[in-house]
């Protein structure tokens, strides 16, 4: 590979489509947490199949704090409620379309009902 690229030229890097690219995944479009079980590949700039974080010289200084928090805010979530879709919705009709975009957002929000447990 390589590429000419003009000095100043603003490159942006397309995580999503790697994220989705099946010569990096089995079975990309899945939602597989568990493909992560026992995995080698990780966030810490080794692994460009997975680059939430960025890679690099700028990868993102909150890394270890993002990391942390997002388990920490996800189990206090999980644990401190119980959860329900609204009336209607079942999770196979969740639109799980997204809009392009830097950062690519949900088409649609997630609306889910927190009940103290
Ligand atoms: C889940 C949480 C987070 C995600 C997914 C995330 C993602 C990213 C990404 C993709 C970049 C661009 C990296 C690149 O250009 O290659 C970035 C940069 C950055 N992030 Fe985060 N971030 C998160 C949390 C945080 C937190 C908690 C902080 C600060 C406390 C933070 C501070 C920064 C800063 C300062 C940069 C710029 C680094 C630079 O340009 O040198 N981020 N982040």
């Amino acid at each position: 590979m390589g590429y000419n690229l003009r000095k100043g030229t603003r490159v942006l890097v397309n995580a999503w489509a790697i994220g989705r690219d099946p010569e990096c995944w089995d079975d990309p479009m899945s939602f597989k947490p568990e493909r992560f079980l026992g995995s080698k590949v990780d966030l810490k700039c080794q692994h460009y199949e997975l680059i939430p974080f960025g890679t690099g010289r700028r990868i993102c200084v909150g890394l270890p704090l993002g990391h942390r928090m997002m388990h920490f805010s996800l189990g206090s979530l999980l644990h401190e409620f119980n959860w329900e879709l609204p009336d209607g919705v079942s999770p196979k009709s969740i639109n799980m379309n997204g809009s392009m975009g830097l950062p690519a957002r949900k088409h649609e929000s997630l609306k889910a009902i927190p009940k103290k447990a």
